[in-house]
C-alpha cells in the first residue's frame, strides 16, 4: 500500500482514453503520464516525452496496455442518511405516487425522522459502507448533500460525517447544504417561516466549514420558485454557488431562477422548457441528469436531451444515490443507463462522469488527464472507452490513483 508520495512517477504502456469532443473518439496508444506529488506534469504518446523530464523521473510503473480514464466524478449524492425506503418502494409498486406518499407525510420526511434518530458513529458507518462501493468502480470527487437533518445541528451532522468521509477515505468530498429539501414536522404548515430557518441557519453552517454549495428543491412538493429566490439570495450574501433539483416532477421555471443566480448546475430536468435550456445556456450552468432517480420512479418524461445537445448546455450524470428515489450505488451503472434511457453517446456519457461533473461541482482542476490538473485516474481492464457505458453489473477498475496516490480500501 502505498500511501506517499516517491517523488515523479512515469505511468507507460497506457491507452489513454480521448475525450476532448473535437478529436476521433478512442485513446493515445502507448500513452504515458508523468505525475509529480497531487498532479499531472505532463501527459501524451511516450515518444513525445519531453528530454527535460526524463532525468526527473524516479518511479515507472508499466500499465500493461490498460485503459486509463480520468478518476469518475459523481456530483450528485445524498449520501449520508438513517434507514432505508425498502417499504415505500413496495407501496409505489402496489400504485402509490412519489408524490402522493410525500404529500402523506412520508417520503423525504421519513427519512429525517430515522436521520435524526441516528447516531453520528451510525450514519458515517453507513456512509461510509457506500461511498466504498463507489470508489471501487472509480469514483474519486464526489459530491454529498445534506437535507435528511433539516434542523440547524442535524444538518450540521451529516456535513460532518461528509466532510469526514473526506478525510478518512481515499477520495474528494465537496458538501452541498440541501436544508431546503422538506419543511420538517415542527414547522409543518409553516412553509415560509422554515425557508426563514434554512436561510438563517447558513451562515453557521458556513461559518463552520461545513459548505461548498446550496441547493433546494423546487417543487410543488419541495418548494416554490420564491421560497428558493430568497434560499438562493441569503447564499450570495455569503458567497456561496448555488445548485437546483430542478424540473423534476414539472415545470416550475426552477432553472431559469437558478440561472439567474449563475447556478453551477440543475439537475434532474425530466419537465424543463426551452426557455429553461437558454437560459442554463448563457449561465454556463451544467445539466446534471439523473438516470438512476428516472428509472427509479419509473418516470416516462424524458429530459429534453436533444435541445440541450443543441444549445451546447454541457451535460453530467451522477448516482443521485438516495433512500428513496435512487438507491444504487454505481456509476458505471448511469453511464449505461444514461445511455441506454437518456440516448447519451458513450461519449457524452464518459464526459458526464469526468469533466462535465467535475465543472457542475465548480472544479476546473479535474476531470480531464493533462498538465496542471490533479492526478486522479483509473486504470481499466478495458479495450475501448466506450465499453464503460456498455457493461453493467461487472466492475473492470483496475487501480485507482487519487491526487497521485495509489488507493487502496
Ligand atoms: N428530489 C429530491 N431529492 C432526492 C430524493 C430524495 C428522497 O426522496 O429522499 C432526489 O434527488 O431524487
Ligand atoms: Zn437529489
Amino acid at each position: 500500500m502505498s500511501l506517499t508520495h516517491t517523488g515523479t512517477t512515469l505511468w507507460h504502456h497506457a491507452r489513454i482514453a480521448s475525450l476532448h469532443g473535437n478529436e476521433p473518439w478512442g485513446w493515445l496508444e502507448d500513452g504515458a503520464m508523468l505525475t509529480r506529488e497531487a498532479h499531472i506534469v505532463w501527459c501524451g504518446p511516450r515518444s513525445k516525452l519531453p528530454a527535460e523530464h526524463t532525468h526527473s523521473i524516479t518511479r515507472e510503473v508499466d500499465l500493461d496496455g490498460a485503459l486509463v480514464t480520468p478518476g469518475l466524478v459523481d456530483c450528485h449524492t445524498h449520501l449520508v442518511y438513517g434507514g432505508d425506503r425498502a417499504a415505500e418502494f413496495e407501496m409505489r409498486l402496489q400504485g402509490a405516487s412519489y408524490a402522493q406518499i410525500a404529500q402523506a407525510g412520508g417520503g423525504i420526511r421519513s427519512s429525517v425522522a430515522a436521520t435524526r434518530a441516528a447516531s453520528e458513529a451510525t450514519l458515517l458507518a453507513s456512509a461510509t459502507r457506500r461511498a466504498r462501493s463507489l470508489i471501487a468502480e472509480g469514483v474519486t470527487t464526489i459530491e454529498i448533500k445534506s437535507g435528511y437533518g433539516l434542523s440547524l445541528e442535524n444538518e450540521a451532522r451529516c456535513l460532518h460525517v461528509a466532510r469526514t468521509l473526506g478525510e478518512r477515505l481515499p477520495l474528494s468530498v465537496r458538501t452541498t447544504y440541501l436544508g431546503a429539501h422538506a419543511v420538517p414536522p415542527e414547522f409543518s404548515g409553516r412553509n415560509d417561516d422554515y425557508v426563514d430557518a434554512v436561510c438563517a441557519w447558513m451562515p453557521e453552517l458556513h461559518s463552520r466549514g461545513l459548505v461548498d454549495a446550496v441547493d433546494a428543491f423546487c417543487e410543488t412538493i419541495g418548494f416554490t420558485p420564491a421560497q428558493t429566490r430568497r434560499v438562493f439570495e441569503a447564499a450570495r450574501a455569503l458567497g456561496l454557488p448555488v445548485k437546483l433539483h430542478a424540473e423534476q416532477l414539472s415545470d416550475q421555471g426552477g432553472a431559469a431562477l437558478a440561472a439567474e443566480f449563475g447556478a453551477l448546475s440543475c439537475d434532474h430536468l425530466e419537465h424543463l422548457s426551452e426557455a429553461g435550456i437558454r437560459a442554463m445556456q448563457a449561465a454556463g450552468t451544467v445539466a446534471v441528469l439523473l438516470p438512476g432517480a428516472y428509472y427509479f420512479l419509473r418516470e416516462t418524461k424524458l429530459p429534453p436531451i436533444d435541445a440541450l445537445r443543441a444549445h451546447g448546455v454541457p451535460m453530467a450524470i451522477a448516482t443521485d444515490h438516495n433512500p428513496g428515489t435512487s438507491p444504487g450505488l454505481s456509476m458505471l451503472l448511469m453511464l449505461n443507463m444514461a445511455c441506454t434511457l437518456f440516448r447519451l453517446t458513450p461519449e457524452e456519457a464518459l464526459r458526464g462522469a469526468t469533466v462535465h461533473g467535475a465543472r457542475a461541482l465548480g472544479l476546473h482542476d479535474r476531470g480531464t488527464l493533462a498538465a496542471g490538473q490533479r492526478a486522479d485516474f483509473c486504470v481499466w481492464d478495458l479495450d475501448h472507452p466506450r465499453e464503460l457505458a456498455y457493461w453493467f453489473g461487472h466492475n473492470p477498475c483496475r487501480r485507482t490513483i487519487v491526487g497521485g496516490l495509489e488507493r487502496t480500501l
